[in-house]
């Protein structure tokens, strides 16, 4: 085994995935910088939520490696592996799945208090998330009494309040209008710059990807192509990077 270059965070090599006997990641290798955003775009069904599940330890690839910092995850143990993810990772879904007997901010404190922090210090740091997010208001609320779009806001701050190193959102404005989508995901990529945190985003929506600093694609489960994107400071026409095709 070669552990991964020192500025890639996570690191993939040659995965291969098959689910029941289907093959859904074929072959991707992928380094994932310090700090980044980095946009995994691609069609329903080409494989995103597969490759983010593998980076972050949740389902191990049939054959190839995944790398956190310079330590391998592909051969951890199953323990050593939830605690990776319970310390170091966050992870949305599509759509928020919230514990129904707890209010938004319990919620939001969750991984915090699993962290070992005190009720106070993790209600203080939820209530600020939760704000920042424009959902303070709806703080003592249970999820039954949320709307879709609310929930998701509370699913989002409880990724971020324990300052993961890095957070995977796989399609994380899905249940979002168009307008709030712009305003979550400018909340979360801000909070991930300013927190240091690097994150895998999932996203079919071009738009999403265009607030990433890198974007890789896959289709039927290989990686097809890498795009640099424009700083946003630059004109439409200029800084964009041409396409670049890799294994
Ligand atoms: N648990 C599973 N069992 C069987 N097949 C699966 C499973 N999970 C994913 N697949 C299949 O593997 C392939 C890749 O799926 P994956 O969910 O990784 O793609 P995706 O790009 O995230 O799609 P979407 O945008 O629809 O979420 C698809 O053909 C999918 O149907």
């Amino acid at each position: 085994m070669v552990a991964p270059p020192d500025n890639d965070v996570l690191w993939a090599r040659a995965l291969h995935v098959k689910h029941n006997g289907s093959p859904a990641l074929s072959g991707v290798s992928l380094g994932v910088r310090v700090g980044e955003i980095l946009a995994v775009g691609g069609p329903r069904g080409s494989g995103k939520t597969t490759l983010l599940r593998c980076l972050s330890g949740q389902l191990l690839p049939q054959q190839g490696e995944v790398w956190f910092n310079s330590t391998p995850v592909h051969t951890m143990s199953p323990h050593t592996r939830e605690r990776l993810r319970r310390d170091r990772f966050g992870w949305i879904d599509p759509a928020p799945v919230l514990v129904p007997e707890l209010n938004a901010w319990e919620n939001a404190a969750l991984p915090l208090m699993l962290r070992g922090a005190g009720r106070r210090q993790a209600k203080a740091t939820a209530l600020e998330w939760l704000e920042r997010l424009d959902i303070g208001s709806c703080a003592r609320r249970r999820p039954y009494a949320l709307l879709q779009a609310e929930r998701q806001r509370v699913a989002i701050a409880r990724a971020l309040v324990p300052a993961p190193t890095v957070l995977f959102a796989d399609e994380p404005t899905a249940p979002l209008h168009r307008v709030d989508r712009a305003n979550v995901l400018r909340t979360l990529t801000t909070a991930a710059r300013s927190h240091g945190i690097t994150v895998v985003l999932a996203t079919h929506d071009a738009d999403t990807a265009a607030l990433a600093d890198r974007r890789v694609s896959l289709l039927d489960g290989r990686r097809v192509n890498t795009v640099h994107l424009p700083e946003a400071t630059e004109p439409e026409s200029e800084g964009r990077a041409a396409c670049s095709l890799s294994a």
